[in-house]
């Protein structure tokens, strides 16, 4: 039986379940906290993934002749010490595959100018079942690198499935600029909220009822709210839960406090800029206004005033 989905077997039924598109990459966040990378190269494009390896938490090994290592690479191994095994040499073979312990690596990613050597690194670590990244060759990858945003706990990933990286750079400039500042603090304090709701209702058997509450939180606090919310705020809300009721930032707060503008919230009023044109805010534009309005009139008083009052 056939079960190709064509235009004619588009029906309401399969309307209401998302399109599958092909084609795409799987985008996941893999913990590689505790796991093992190895980064063959030292120059400014090994830089870069390094950072992002170590962003991850992995445990790092670099493979790369000091003589070739770019300035920020020097800077990490030898400042910052953030790579914790580092060989001054050039790749040895198959067996720079595996840690000191004898272990495959659980990931590799080369970065070097040699490309005949990149592509036998590729076999190698495809017939031993080792994830690879050969930067700029897409036949050698498993996995390609995206353009990437941080905040605090936040992690965007721009990818276009390498039809065009700077597009992908671009967009990330976009989607970064219209993200509020604190929207990396907002989820650190929902983090703490729902690890202390865990305690509090560790039982498995609450798991749904537990996430409607949450969900109630996140819809009735603003990011700036949540991003402001303190410890004592946190036991303020959690006392909900008995009622089945996730009080808002006003119950908590009391009403003046809540209306009371926040150092944020006058911040955003003043500096803030509007994300996609980048217009200075409507406040400022507005305080410049009056400010010009009045020193013109100001001018014009002085203009109009007699010689033997000046
Ligand atoms: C497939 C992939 C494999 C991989 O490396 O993982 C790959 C492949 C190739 N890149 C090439 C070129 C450029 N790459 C960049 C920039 C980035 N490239 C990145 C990822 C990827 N690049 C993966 C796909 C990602 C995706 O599309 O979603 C980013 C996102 C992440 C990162 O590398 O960290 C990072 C931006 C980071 C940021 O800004 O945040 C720029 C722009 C610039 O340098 O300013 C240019 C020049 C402009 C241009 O060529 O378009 C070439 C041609 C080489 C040639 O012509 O010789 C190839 C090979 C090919 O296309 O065949
Ligand atoms: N995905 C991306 O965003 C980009 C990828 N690339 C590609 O990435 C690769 C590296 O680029 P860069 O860092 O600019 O190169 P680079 O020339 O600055 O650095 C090459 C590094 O590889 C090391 N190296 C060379 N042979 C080695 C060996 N046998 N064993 C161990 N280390 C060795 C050198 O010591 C040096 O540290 C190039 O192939 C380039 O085409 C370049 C630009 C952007």
């Amino acid at each position: 039986m056939s079960t190709s989905a064509g235009p004619s077997t588009t029906s309401s039924s399969s309307s209401k379940y998302p399109t599958i598109v092909p084609g795409g990459g799987l985008i996941l966040a893999w913990q590689l906290k505790g796991k093992k990378v190895l980064l063959v190269g030292g120059g400014m494009v090994a830089a870069g993934r390094l950072v992002n390896v170590k962003d991850a938490d992995a445990h790092l090994t670099v493979i790369s002749p000091r003589s070739g290592l770019s300035g920020e690479m020097k800077h990490r191994i030898d400042t910052e010490k953030v790579v914790d095994v580092y060989h001054d040499r050039s790749f040895g073979g198959e067996e720079d595959l595996y840690d000191a312990e004898g272990k495959l690596y659980d990931m590799v990613l080369t970065a070097i100018d040699d490309s005949d050597l990149s592509r036998s690194i590729c076999v190698m670590a495809r017939k031993l079942r080792i994830p690879v990244n050969v930067a700029d060759v897409p036949p050698e990858c498993d996995f390609y690198f995206g353009s990437l945003i941080r905040r605090g706990p936040l992690q965007v990933m721009v990818s276009t499935g390498g039809k065009g990286p700077k597009i992908a750079n671009q967009v990330r400039t976009l989607v970064e600029r219209s993200l509020p500042e604190n929207v990396g603090e907002a989820i650190s304090r929902v983090g703490v909220l729902r690890g202390k709701l865990r305690e509090r209702v560790p039982e498995q058997k609450e798991s749904g009822r537990r996430m409607r509450w949450m969900i109630d939180v996140c819809e009735r606090w603003s990011w700036d709210q949540l991003a402001e919310m303190t410890d004592r705020d946190m036991e303020l809300i959690l006392a909900g839960w008995e009622k089945g009721k996730a009080p808002s930032y006003v119950e908590v707060k009391g009403v003046t406090k809540a209306y009371a503008p926040t150092w944020h919230s006058l911040a955003k009023r003043f500096f803030a800029t509007c994300p996609v044109v980048g217009y200075i805010s409507p406040w400022s534009a507005g305080l410049l206004g009056f400010a010009a309005g009045a020193a013109a009139s100001l001018g014009m008083v002085a203009a109009r005033r007699p010689e033997a009052l000046r």
